[in-house]
């Protein structure tokens, strides 16, 4: 479970779109949200859009895997699919808050890594919101007056990458994953490899 976290603006999602079309092991966990779609958002693809009293029903019904408010909607996990997944040996990929980094961290503590993404600079972080011009004035300030303490929750992550050039920090994610899977504990089969390399 490879965890991508940031303040809205530094470059969550532009990072985890380039990873999945470069990398056919890694897939992306679809959230669920009571937050509306911005233009060119798929339903089923970058969210599944529900409404509050079926998110409700989803929590209630234990199907989250976690769950958070963020800017004053709801978010999480659908459980199901990623449990699933992961069974059979899947790797995937989240973009989720800190909030919900702590919830899957104390759940499952060695099958997660948590990566977590900081602007250049507070300016470069509002440009960059201003620049995706998927939200209103009112939104933007929102989300900056959040991004302060967003960026206090730094010290719960395993990484910490400045998203600086967007190809720089692309390969430094890309590294943390490999590295990841390398984790001896991680590789499944070795015993039988080794086994198998020392037989005489
Ligand atoms: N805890 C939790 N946070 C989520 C989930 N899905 C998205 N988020 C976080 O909610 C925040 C707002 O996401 P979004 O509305 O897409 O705006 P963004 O910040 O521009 O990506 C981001 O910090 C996401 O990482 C989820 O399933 N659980
Ligand atoms: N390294 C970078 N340099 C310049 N612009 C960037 C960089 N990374 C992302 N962006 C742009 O900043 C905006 C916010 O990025 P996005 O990936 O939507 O952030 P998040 O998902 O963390 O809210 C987008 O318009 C994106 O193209």
């Amino acid at each position: 479970m490879f965890i991508l976290s940031s303040p809205s603006g530094a470059g969550k999602t532009t990072i985890a779109r380039r990873l999945l079309a470069e990398d056919g092991a890694i897939a992306m966990s679809v959230s669920v949200t009571t937050r509306p779609p911005r233009p060119g958002e798929v339903d089923g693809k970058d969210y599944h859009f529900v409404s509050e009293a079926a998110f409700h029903q989803m929590v209630g019904d234990g199907e989250l895997l976690e769950w958070a408010e963020v800017f004053g909607n709801h978010y999480g996990t659908p459980k199901s699919h990623i449990k699933a997944g992961l069974k059979d040996g899947r790797d995937f990929l989240f973009d989720i808050d800190w909030q919900g980094t702590q919830q899957l961290y104390q759940r499952m503590e060695v099958d997660v890594v948590r990566v977590f993404l900081l602007p250049p600079s507070i300016a470069a972080l509002e440009q960059r919101l201003r620049c995706r011009g998927t939200d209103s004035d009112a939104v933007i300030e929102g989300r900056m007056a959040r991004a302060r303490s967003e960026i206090s929750h730094w010290d719960g992550y395993d990484f910490v990458v400045v998203n600086d050039d967007i190809d720089d920090c692309f390969e430094k994610v890309r590294t943390i994953l490999n590295a990841e899977r390398m984790r001896r504990a991680r590789q499944t089969g070795l015993v039988d490899f080794t086994r198998d390399l020392m037989r005489p």
